[in-house]
């Protein structure tokens, strides 16, 4: 009983959160329609037992006139909950757009608030995430504020018929109450039942049947489908995945469907035991017409208390999302702890800041790890180990090393979305996870601009995948077109059939999507923003690998001169990209294995002289590894990497 309360509790939260008035007026109209059915029963009992006197003495006597008074009472009563449904289901209507974005805000919000992403890679959260999307994305949240009017009007309306039906006998609805509530208790069992079984037993197999029909509708992944022919191998797959997972439902509803029989049963004698008392006492005649009128409307009454149907069933899964909302929400941390690095989100609300333009420059960062080491959650062994590393502010640096050597996971401490097993991280002085939620910063461009390998294609116009590198700067048409020119992207904007308007996604009106090299043009673009926004920091990971070395290099190089007053880490392991860093940072096994400035590096002779030689060599007619060290990408060549 506990879990259902705790459910219910939080859905009532999640209600009061959503809009308290609107909540109120709910409440008051759920009570007024629970007792408009009984106050017209009792109008209707008068109005039977009226009716002989009012035939024998016509309709202008005395009882005439009160039948008619008591008709006219049973229409009104008919009419105020004809009015009164017509007006909830427009006050749900609002009620369900405010729960939605509570519901949005609350869980999405408790996604952005952790400040690193230790957690979502936890497969609990995970799931739960899962879950309250699905139920978003679902029918059911649309209709939740209506089931829970319904539900509780309905046992408003039962507990009123009880009343009624104790001035009968007081054991009467004591009866009919213990008949619905084993029905009530073998229906939820029955119920319950199958839904532990899609959330303990079947929830992964449904995820999984889940994204492999998303396989087969998505555009992205039609592309590789079609070229291998798995549309049939996925179809028989998401199909067979579906089937296992409901057949662990379908069981256990099976095997639990005596349940419900016995309910059935105990509730049918329950009812002929009262129907039975009525029938023996008007028998009896104890009980006039109108009495017996009352009292057999208030046993279908009673009814309401325990009756189990769709809004249950949809108020019980509402409750049971909303505590998973709020358990997420409070295991998840304080919200909403802005993210430190990469774009702003979207939601994140405007920003008084003035932003920091290319004219005075943003203030490089100082970048300072210290006795660093990281483990990923549920990975045995640290990915780096006791690293000690200083940018001083203004410095470019390249991050090379063998593919898993730890370069990706080196910026995501930088940017702060892991925090490390050991030592510190430092930008400036302070933690990159710090929060930036309070003092007059509140909502300020992040003070660290990244294009990961992966990294984001918004399925939002050009003018925000590029303007969402710094809020400030999203309507600053100049400043956008100034940072998609030093990307090397202003073909985008005349050739985009909508210009800065145009949504980069197909699916929409006049949607377009762009090719790998187009995309990465974006990001980088995005990045320059938010540089022009204030980061101080700027961190490439091998966003470019659409590119040739010489594209490469040339972008580098430019984002390099573009960026001389930030601090610039750029991933690659295309050695010939970064020659005109200020220091190359080799990396191996979680750790810095060289350190210096190219030319001393390879006057050296050590492993980047060796990585560096290996890659020019293997196109030894050619004297610049520039012309050629894309080729390195080949199969078989070397990575670059430092065990190379
Ligand atoms: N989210 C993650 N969870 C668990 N292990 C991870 C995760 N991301 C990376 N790893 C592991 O950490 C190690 C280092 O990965 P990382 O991506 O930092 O290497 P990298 O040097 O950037 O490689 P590449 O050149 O291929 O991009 C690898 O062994 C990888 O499998």
């Amino acid at each position: 009983m506990r879990t259902p309360l705790r459910n219910a509790g939080a859905l009532a939260i999640l209600f009061w959160r959503a809009d308290r008035r609107l909540t109120l007026w709910l409440a008051l109209l759920t009570v007024v329609l629970g007792l408009a059915p009984n106050a017209t029963a009792v109008a209707s009992g008068a109005f039977v037992g009226s009716v002989p006197g009012a035939v024998g003495h016509g309709p202008a006597s005395p009882a005439g006139r009160q039948a008619l008074t008591w008709l006219a009472l049973v229409s009104l009563g008919f009419l105020a909950g004809g009015v009164g449904l017509a007006g909830s289901r427009l006050l749900c209507e609002l009620m369900n757009t405010r729960l939605t974005q509570a519901l949005a805000a609350t869980v999405g919000r408790a996604a952005l608030g952790t400040g690193d992403l230790t957690r979502l890679a936890d497969p609990t959260v995970t799931a739960d995430l899962a879950a309250v999307e699905e139920f978003e994305r679902s029918d059911l949240h649309l209709q939740t504020a209506w089931s829970v009017r319904m539900l509780l009007t309905m046992r408003t309306a039962g507990l009123c018929a009880a009343g009624i039906l104790a001035t009968f006998a007081w054991w009467a609805p004591v009866v009919l109450v213990a008949g619905w509530s084993v029905t009530n208790v073998a229906s939820h069992r029955w119920m319950r039942r199958g839904f532990t079984a899609v959330r303990e037993d079947s929830g992964g197999a449904l995820r999984r049947a889940d994204y492999l029909r998303g396989l087969l509708v998505d555009a992205p992944a039609a592309k590789e489908i079609r070229v291998f022919g798995l549309a049939g191998w996925l179809g028989e797959e998401y199909t067979r995945t579906w089937r296992a997972a409901m057949e662990v439902v379908w069981r256990a509803r099976r095997t639990n469907a005596w349940s419900l029989v016995a309910g059935t049963a105990a509730l049918l004698a329950c009812h002929g035991v009262v129907l039975a008392a009525l029938v023996q006492r008007t028998g009896r005649g104890e009980l006039g017409a109108g009495a017996l009128t009352v009292y057999g409307l208030s046993v279908i009454g009673v009814g309401e208390l325990g009756f189990l149907g769709p809004p249950q069933w949809r108020v019980a899964r509402a409750t049971a999302l909303a505590r998973q909302a709020l358990d997420l929400s409070e295991r998840l941390g304080p919200p909403p702890a802005a993210p430190s690095c990469g774009p702003p989100p979207a939601a994140r609300p405007a920003v008084t800041v003035v932003p920091r333009g290319p004219a005075s420059g943003p203030a490089p960062v100082e970048v300072r790890l210290t006795d660093v080491s990281f483990r990923y959650p549920g990975r045995p062994a640290p990915v780096v180990r006791r690293l000690d590393l200083r940018i001083p502010p203004g410095q470019s640096v390249a991050v090379v090393g063998a593919n898993g050597a730890g370069k990706t996971t080196l910026t995501k401490l930088v940017c702060g979305l892991y925090p490390p097993s050991g030592g510190s991280v430092r930008l400036d002085g302070a933690d990159p996870r710090a929060s930036r939620t309070d003092g007059p910063t509140h909502g300020a461009p992040g003070r660290v601009a990244v294009v990961f390998q992966d990294f984001l294609r918004y399925e939002l116009s050009l003018r925000d995948n590029v303007g969402l590198g710094s809020l400030p700067l999203l309507h600053d048409e100049r400043a956008l077109g100034e940072a998609l020119r030093d990307a090397g992207g202003t073909s985008l904007l005349t050739d985009l059939p909508a210009g800065w308007d145009t949504i980069l996604a197909r699916g929409y009106d006049g949607g377009v999507d762009l090719s790998g090299g187009q995309w990465q043009k974006v990001a980088l673009a995005r990045a320059l923003v938010a540089v022009r926004g204030g980061a101080g920091l700027l961190i490439l990971d091998e966003p470019t690998a659409n590119l040739d070395v010489r594209a490469e290099t040339e972008l580098f190089d430019r984002f390099l001169a573009l960026t001389r007053d930030t601090t610039t880490i750029l991933v690659t392991h295309r050695l010939a990209s970064v020659r005109h860093v200020d220091r190359i940072v080799v990396l191996s096994d979680g750790k810095v294995a060289e350190d210096g400035d190219p030319d001393t590096l390879l006057a050296a002779g050590g492993r980047y002289a060796r990585m560096f030689r290996l890659q020019a060599e293997r196109f030894a007619d050619h004297t610049d590894p520039a012309d050629h060290a894309d080729h390195a990408d080949q199969p078989g060549a070397p990575t670059g990497g430092a065990d190379a």
